[in-house]
């Protein structure tokens, strides 16, 4: 696998998690460095991203604030190594990840990224607790210890009581926590979220934001959250959009 540190060798054997900089500063949990994406319109492109460049630090929150059509879903997509780019790279915790081959991002990607999206996508058969579960077992993690890791994670949520709740047996904010525990239930670098509270109503949407925050300062996750909801973009660290396919902050 080509999963070489942002600026080192290619040839250079350097473990990926290496946590600081050349210069002594810490890796960035996400970065993209002159990102390209373009989509195949009949006869021409269409250039969503041209040149797009982002880090997000551990710990840090970060609003993506764009109308639509403009590129923040395929940004998303992007830096989740959903969609190869281009051009430029995408690099997580330091590991230059976008260009690998698809078997190469798909590994990447379980082990480092979580995604939540506007609608939970639980699996209806299973408890809230087995939903935490299931990326674990994916990645090859022992029952017990991934029942304990999603029983933590319910605890963190206050979702202790609903363990052996069914998604239909959840409200729409305890379904949402359930989506984000679950997202972060492998210890990813990096949370990517699409309309995390767009469902919500607004006292419940502040309710759930407030429990992903908590939860991304207390892992050291860096975290990315396309968001319409302005009052909750108001409470993250920082707020980007995109303007003519690159990452301006605003
Ligand atoms: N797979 C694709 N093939 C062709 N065009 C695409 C593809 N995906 C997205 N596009 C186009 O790229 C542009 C950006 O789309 P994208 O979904 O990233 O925007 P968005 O900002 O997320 O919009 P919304 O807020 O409405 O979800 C749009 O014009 C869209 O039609």
């Amino acid at each position: 696998m080509d999963a070489r540190p942002e600026g080192a060798d290619a040839t250079a054997d350097v473990h990926p998690a290496e946590p600081q900089g050349n210069n002594g500063r810490a890796i960035p949990s996400l970065r993209l460095r002159g990102v390209e994406r373009r989509y195949r319109e009949g006869d021409h492109y269409l250039e969503v991203l041209r040149s797009a460049n982002l880090a997000i630090q551990a710990g840090e929150v970060v609003a993506l604030i764009a109308p639509s059509g403009a590129g923040k879903s395929t940004l998303l997509h992007v830096a989740g190594l959903l969609e190869k780019p281009d051009a430029g790279e995408v690099y997580i915790g330091g590991v230059a990840a976008g260009s690998l081959d698809d078997a190469g991002r798909t590994r990447m990607r379980r082990m480092q990224i979580g995604f939540v999206y506007q609608f939970h996508h639980l699996l209806p058969e299973f408890t809230a607790e087995e939903n935490i579960m299931m990326p674990q077992m994916i990645r090859g993690l022992d029952r017990k210890i991934a029942a304990e890791r999603s029983r933590e994670l319910l605890a963190y949520m206050k979702l202790a009581e609903r363990a052996s709740h069914r998604p239909s047996e959840l409200s729409g904010g305890e379904q949402q926590r359930v989506a984000i525990a679950r997202a972060v239930a492998n210890a990813p670098k990096l949370l990517l979220a699409d309309e995390p509270t767009g469902n919500l109503d607004p006292k419940t949407a502040h309710y759930v934001f407030d429990a992903l925050q908590a939860l991304v300062r207390a892992s050291g996750l860096a975290a990315l959250i396309a968001t319409h909801n302005l009052d909750i973009a108001d409470r993250m660290d920082r707020r980007i959009t995109l303007q003519d396919g690159k990452i301006e902050e605003i």
